[in-house]
């Protein structure tokens, strides 16, 4: 398949509106979730990324009847906590992290065995992280070498209630053994070493079913009723908009307007973040759209400060370090962030990726195991590697709008997975941004 390299050019500064796309977060459960109620749920705004269609593609080959998505709007006939059939083949997500681990959960509850595969990225990634705590509620489950996928998932197991201390903040682990213990004998108890997004309980309890939270213990009984259907409203990706608010923030005399973005507390590190970096971002309008805080949100170029990343903040803003990478870049001084291990098992190595890209443009880095310091430094053109990861494309696309000479971003096809509209969004507010496939 023809790579899909991105070429950018400084220019002049950016103004209008963007409309990023639905949260992918939160469009995953929306569909997990309305596939597991009693009727007809309908969701808007729903994130059309290819990673969102791979968990809709998996639960129609589980016998769920779903009606689109068109213009991010999505009709899912939900079959019941009980009614998924067993798919013919193995179920493939793609390069979705949060669609195989969470559907692991799910699976290991079913009478009938499934089989979890993904694409070259997700087959390196660490399962055993889900793996260990269903496998400790009753499940049978084999990883593969490393416990890297594929999933083979064992059904027909009844499973009991468990109490987990997770070893690493992580909502997708979380997730995983929130939607097995809906099926368990008895009262989960799941409890966070620091606090990771938390759409799944908002949404289970938007759907019906209790979930009880006492600062870091979650607990969650099985079998205590139906999820009833709802109509559902996706704010838009605070993940997706970050691009915009680092690009607006380090461009000269931009100002750009995000609508309806999401602002979960668990989710907005980023803003907290940037704006300790002296970044100018208010948000407006502030209102609840399907249980989860949005705004609108402007943001205006100012000049950027390097800072210590509180390492609270790191669960906060997991996704948005590859753009925060590039404020640090453009900022005066030294960003230093330490405690993100996680952060080199993503789709790619980030923290690798974005080192060996940010020296590619002339940027003083260290790499630390757990983290990087960055230090500002006007950039140069360059080639960067994207390592096939979505949002390492789109970190260097703005990075390219600061540097002396063009930046070609290579291997930027998986953007399409979180953020299709990215490059028509980049353009419509005044990114100089050519797409070329070589
Ligand atoms: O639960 C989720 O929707 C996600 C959780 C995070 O992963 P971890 O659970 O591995 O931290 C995040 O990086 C991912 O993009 C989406
Ligand atoms: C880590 C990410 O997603 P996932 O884990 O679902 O692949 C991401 O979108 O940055």
């Amino acid at each position: 398949m023809a790579s899909i390299d991105y070429t950018v050019r400084g220019g002049g500064p950016l103004a209008g509106t963007v409309t990023v796309a639905g949260d992918k977060s939160i469009s995953h459960r929306a569909v997990i979730l309305s596939a597991l109620a009693e009727g007809r749920s309908e969701i808007a705004g729903l994130l059309e990324g290819e990673d969102v269609l791979g968990t809709v593609a998996a639960f129609r080959a589980l016998g769920v009847t779903i009606d689109g998505p068109r213009d991010g709007r999505l009709t899912v006939d939900g079959v019941g906590l009980h009614g998924l059939k067993a798919p013919v083949g193995a179920l493939d997500l793609g390069n979705s992290g949060t669609s195989m681990r969470l559907l692991a959960g799910l699976m290991a509850a079913q009478p009938f065995g499934t089989r979890l595969v993904g694409d070259e990225s997700l087959m390196r990634r660490p399962m055993e992280r889900v793996a260990a705590p269903l496998r400790l509620m009753g499940a049978v489950i084999e990883t593969g070498e490393g416990g890297r996928p594929p999933l083979h998932i064992v059904g027909g197991r009844g499973l009991h209630a468990i109490e987990y201390r997770m070893p690493m903040a992580s909502a997708q682990v979380k997730s995983a053994i929130l939607l097995a213990a809906l099926y368990a004998r008895g009262r989960t108890v799941v409890i966070e070493p620091a606090p990771s997004r938390d759409h799944s309980e908002r949404m289970l309890a938007g759907f019906g079913y209790p979930v009880h939270r006492d600062g870091a213990t979650i607990t969650i009984e099985g079998g205590a009723g139906p999820l009833r259907p709802v109509q559902l409203d996706v704010p838009a990706d605070l993940s997706s908009a970050a691009f915009f608010l680092v690009a607006a923030s380090i461009v000269p005399g931009s100002c750009l307007r995000l609508p309806r973005v999401g602002m979960n507390p668990t989710r907005r590190g980023v803003i907290d973040i940037l704006r300790a970096m002296g970044a100018h971002i208010e948000a407006e309008n502030e209102t609840v759209a399907g249980g989860e805080p949005v705004a609108d949100l402007v943001v205006r170029s100012a000049p950027l400060r390097g800072i210590a990343i509180p390492r609270e903040l790191v669960p906060l803003a997991i996704d948005e370090f590859p753009a925060l990478f590039i404020a640090a870049a453009c900022a005066q001084g030294t960003t230093t962030v330490r405690g993100a291990e996680e952060l080199r098992v993503k789709e790619s190595d980030r923290l690798a990726v974005m080192a060996r890209g940010l020296a590619a443009l002339g940027v003083a880095v260290e790499e630390y195991p757990d983290g990087l310091a960055i230090r500002g430094t006007p950039l140069k053109g360059g080639v960067i590697e994207s390592g096939g990861d979505h949002r390492v494309a789109m970190a260097f696309a703005v990075a390219g709008l600061k540097a002396a000479d063009a930046v070609l971003v290579r291997d930027c096809r998986n953007v399409a997975t979180s953020f299709p509209g990215f490059v028509a969004c980049a353009k419509a507010v005044g990114f100089d941004l050519e797409v070329n496939a070589s």
